[in-house]
């Protein structure tokens, strides 16, 4: 089965995705704060290895290790939220279709719980 990831044109297409994400996400105050004492490259890293993730691409992960890189941050359903409107707005920015990007709204919502109030 094409996944997303190469259908969209790997890697090259998802560094374009995230260094939009990535303004999004860091010019938004709802979630920005989470990523203050984070330096930049770390940061970049982080919204990668997310965009990787709902597109389907390499980096998959579980939710018992979800659970444990966000301990401590008590991640609450609005920051969620942000981050999810930000992963639509920047997959529709680059035309992707809309059936595929509910695609990978779902597959990241299939980790809330794990994520969410640790
Ligand atoms: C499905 C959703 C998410 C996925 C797949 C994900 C992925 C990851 C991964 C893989 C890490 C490990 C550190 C690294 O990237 O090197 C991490 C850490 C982190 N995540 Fe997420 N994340 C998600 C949601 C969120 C949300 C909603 C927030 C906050 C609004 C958030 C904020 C952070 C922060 C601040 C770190 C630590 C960064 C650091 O200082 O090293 N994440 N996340």
């Amino acid at each position: 089965m094409e996944t997303f990831y190469s259908k969209y044109g790997g890697e090259e297409t998802i560094s374009k995705v995230v260094d939009y994400f990535y303004d999004l996400v860091l010019a938004d105050d709802t979630v920005n704060h989470f990523f203050a004492n984070t330096d930049m490259e770390k940061q970049r890293k982080h919204q990668t290895k997310f965009i990787s993730y709902a597109l389907g691409g390499p980096n998959q992960y579980s939710g018992q290790s979800m659970a444990k890189v966000h301990e401590g941050m008590n991640l609450q359903p609005v920051h969620f939220d942000a981050i999810v409107s930000h992963l639509r707005a920047a997959l529709t920015h680059f035309g992707v279709k809309e059936s595929d990007i509910e695609d990978a709204l779902t597959k990241v919502e299939s980790l809330r719980e794990d994520i969410l109030y640790k």
